[in-house]
């Protein structure tokens, strides 16, 4: 992604002290680009060069955020929910309150607020338990939170339940990493580590799905949609992964989650469309599964949030292992 990229809906967040960086489309508040410090590190995220920048679709890299659903709606019938929910296809408020730039780091918050009865809020559906509704329908703020240090960036959704119905969470960072040089396919040049041990359900292949998968690497051969969920006891997400970056180090992605304050545990999908998905997407460019992978971090388990309660998902990406 172009960095120096300006437009209406994108704000920019910048560390004065290590110029580090991070662009942050109001469209579902995606965080479009993250440069840490540019004297030392390249670009860290990939945006598709055909995404769609003016509102009209969620926006096809960098960290699009996925709420109250991911996937399908579980119950197609009855529920006409978009895929990944609506979190990605509104635009978010910049809260200028919470702008900061400190010696350590710089802070940018933005918000979603979803009143029971806002059938301005486009991807509800109109058959499902987010159905517009004075009296049966959840409603919901959320705070998105971006820090971003000279080697790292925080980025921290806090999902406020502010009706009177229950609803149940699903909510993921669906982070689409840049691999240098078109390297995604290349085993020796991109890989995921730290998801050995997790019990793996293959969305392409389901007769390849694993419980626990013992592969130390993850490397894209094929199309790869995969759900990694942690075993019993571990519920913080820790990967590596080798993208064949310039500075030849490796990015360290941590994620953790909870829900009225009990930890949750938090799953990881990989995913890479391969060659035939990706020319079957409207806005990727045909050619451009060798420029990506999506490692995303998120809150799969549907808890319930009760009224008044809230969950809290974070995710730090970070280019040294000293951050
Ligand atoms: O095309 P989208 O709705 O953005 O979804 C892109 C991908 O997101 C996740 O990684 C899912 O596991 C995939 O099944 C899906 O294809």
């Amino acid at each position: 992604m172009d960095c120096s990229l300006e437009d209406h809906g994108i704000q920019t967040v910048v560390h004065s002290k290590s110029g580090s960086m991070c662009q942050i489309h109001e469209f579902g508040a995606t965080i479009l680009c993250y440069h840490p410090n540019p004297d030392k590190y390249s670009e860290v995220l990939f945006v598709s060069r055909d995404a769609v920048l003016n509102g009209t679709k969620a926006i096809r890299g960098g960290i699009p955020l996925v709420f109250p659903i991911f996937g399908p709606p579980a119950d197609k019938e009855n529920d006409d929910m978009p895929q990944h929910g609506f979190a990605r296809r509104n635009f978010w408020k910049m809260d200028k309150s919470s702008l900061s730039d400190t010696e350590t780091e710089a802070a940018m918050d933005f918000t979603l607020t979803v009143a029971a009865d806002n059938d301005k809020i486009d991807g509800r559906g109109t058959k499902g338990l987010w159905a517009p509704s004075a009296t049966t329908s959840p409603a919901c703020e959320l705070r998105y939170r971006i820090v971003v240090k000279d080697e790292s960036l925080t980025t921290t959704l806090t999902m406020t339940n502010t009706g009177t119905i229950a609803f149940p969470v699903q909510a993921l960072f669906h982070t689409y990493y840049e691999v240098h040089g078109k390297a995604a396919l290349d085993t020796s040049k991109c890989s995921v580590t730290g998801l050995q041990g997790y019990d793996m359900v293959d969305k392409v292949d389901p007769d390849n799905s694993k419980s626990p998968d013992s592969t130390e690497a993850i490397t894209i051969l094929k199309e790869t949609d995969r759900v990694y969920s942690p075993p019993d006891g571990k519920n913080e997400v820790n990967v590596t992964l080798q993208l064949d970056r310039p500075t030849h180090t490796p990015i360290m992605c941590t994620a953790k989650g909870s829900v009225d304050g009990t930890v949750v545990p938090v799953s990881c999908v990989v995913w890479n469309p391969h060659e035939e998905k990706a020319k079957a997407m409207s806005d990727f460019g045909d050619d451009q599964h060798h420029e990506m992978i999506c490692v995303e971090p998120g809150i799969l388990g549907k808890p319930i949030l009760e009224p008044g309660k809230q969950a809290v998902l974070e995710q730090v990406i970070a280019v040294s292992t000293t951050s």
